[in-house]
């Protein structure tokens, strides 16, 4: 779906705060082919050096990697920079933090940068930890001794201190990343920080450590976060930015709405096997049917889900037990449904049919899928479990990303 682009739709408290990072019109393009990737090279240094204006349409097997994308981020916002693989998120970061040229229109970048963009990008794989982050801050222009300051401080956060005298090369990779962070926030003091998967390699004590950072640094500088990850988008993107094929086709203050659009571009064709004892004939949740389409089913919060199972089961089994479990859209189980009915559930001629009812379903915003079980009895062998046999999303008005409303009552004041 193509939405008009709308500008930043909420008027942004730090409005009158500076803007540190001016993006108009960016595009970038690759090649396909190696061969004709150098040859264009070629023709291009060429080009440039007889000052003939670089005005070349896609040439055979190019394709724009980042197309015509503008924003503006002031200092105290975090774009959440989203889209799916390969839809140009991390061209545009290199294009901002001068790793590349962009082929067409400006950046305008105010103040120092820190970005953490490739893993081990910045680092010299045969030198030290240590070495790496002196060879990086006499490339800021550092002193040795304001380096000397540091040092310990960015050991500290990185937790290397067994291993900071070792080669970068033989760090994992999520050792890799703790230096890198390390190096972007303490080091560099940046007012641009452009963190591109930071955290997917980070065990959950680093991320846990990374986002009380980021926490801190936003109101100082402008974030802008590639991850994913949508519940961590949520929690600190002030704005959001979904490129497709290098095009931005959301951009706003409205990242619930954004995270929403991310969620309906995927193809949510349930795929699953069951095996020769049980074939699902059909699931329609609130009536649609789910099976075979690729029309995601909206679901209200609040709202009440009814899902109807129909299965076919070897007649053998008299009396078989179903389960659901729901999963968002991270894979982690969220709820589990375990049909209690007095009566057993019967295997009429090797059909079995249940209906559930789940009355104001309070998951958050978010897309899920089901997984459809089925048991001899209860606590008995499972002859089938069919994983993300459906899906649904469930939409708000508000960005409601948390599972639970509480609801507060006046009380006097303590
Ligand atoms: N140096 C390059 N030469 C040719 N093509 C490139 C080059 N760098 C990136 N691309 C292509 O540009 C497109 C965008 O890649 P990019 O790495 O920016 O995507 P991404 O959104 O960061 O993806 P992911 O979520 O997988 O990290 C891809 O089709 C990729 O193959």
């Amino acid at each position: 779906m193509m939405l008009d682009l709308p500008k930043c739709d909420v008027q942004s408290q730090s409005d009158n705060k500076e803007v540190l990072i001016r993006v108009e019109n960016v595009s970038k393009k690759f090649c396909r082919s190696l061969k004709k990737s150098l040859w264009y090279g070629i023709k291009d240094i060429g080009s440039e050096l007889t000052g003939r204006k670089y005005e070349h349409e896609l040439r055979p097997d190019e394709f724009w990697s980042v197309k015509d994308v503008s924003f503006e981020l002031r200092r105290g916002e975090c774009l959440g920079l989203i889209g799916r693989n390969g839809a140009g998120k991390t061209t545009l970061l290199k294009m901002l933090n001068g790793l590349i040229k962009p082929d067409r229109g400006s950046i305008e970048i105010n103040g120092k940068v820190g970005g953490l963009i490739a893993l081990g990008a910045g680092f010299n794989p045969i030198l030290t930890g240590r070495e790496n982050i002196y060879v990086n801050g006499s490339i800021l222009g550092l002193s040795k001794a304001a380096i000397d300051a540091k040092l310990e401080e960015i050991i500290e956060f990185a937790e290397l201190e067994e291993f900071i005298d070792a080669p970068v090369q033989t760090y994992s990779s999520g050792m890799t990343v703790r230096l890198g962070f390390a190096v972007a926030v303490v080091l560099i003091e940046p007012d641009v920080l452009l963190l591109d998967e930071v955290l997917a390699v980070g065990d959950m004590g680093f991320v846990l450590k990374c986002f009380r950072k980021i926490d801190l640094l936003i109101p100082k500088c402008a974030v802008i976060f590639v991850s994913h990850s949508m519940p961590q988008v949520s929690r600190i993107a002030t704005d959001i930015a979904l490129l497709e094929k290098g095009k931005p086709v959301y951009q706003g203050k409205n990242v619930s709405e954004g995270i929403d659009l991310y969620y309906s571009k995927f193809d949510v064709i349930p795929s699953f096997y069951v095996g020769e004892l049980v074939q699902i004939i059909s699931i329609l949740i609130n009536g649609q049917p789910s099976l075979d389409t690729t029309d995601t089913i909206l679901v209200e919060r609040l709202a009440d889900i009814e899902i109807q199972i129909t299965l076919k089961v070897s007649p053998q089994f008299k009396h078989p037990e179903p389960f659901l479990v729901f999963y968002d859209a991270e894979q982690r189980g969220i709820a589990e449904y375990i049909y209690e009915e007095k009566l057993p559930l019967e295997n009429i001629n090797g059909n079995v049919s249940f209906k559930i009812l789940i009355p104001k379903v309070i998951f958050s915003k978010g897309l899920y899928s089901i997984t459809v079980g089925l048991s001899e009895s209860k606590d008995g062998p499972i002859l089938m479990r069919a994983q993300s046999a459906a899906y649904f999303q469930v939409k708000a008005e508000k960005n409601l990303w948390t599972a639970f409303q509480l609801h507060g009552e006046s009380t006097q004041v303590i």
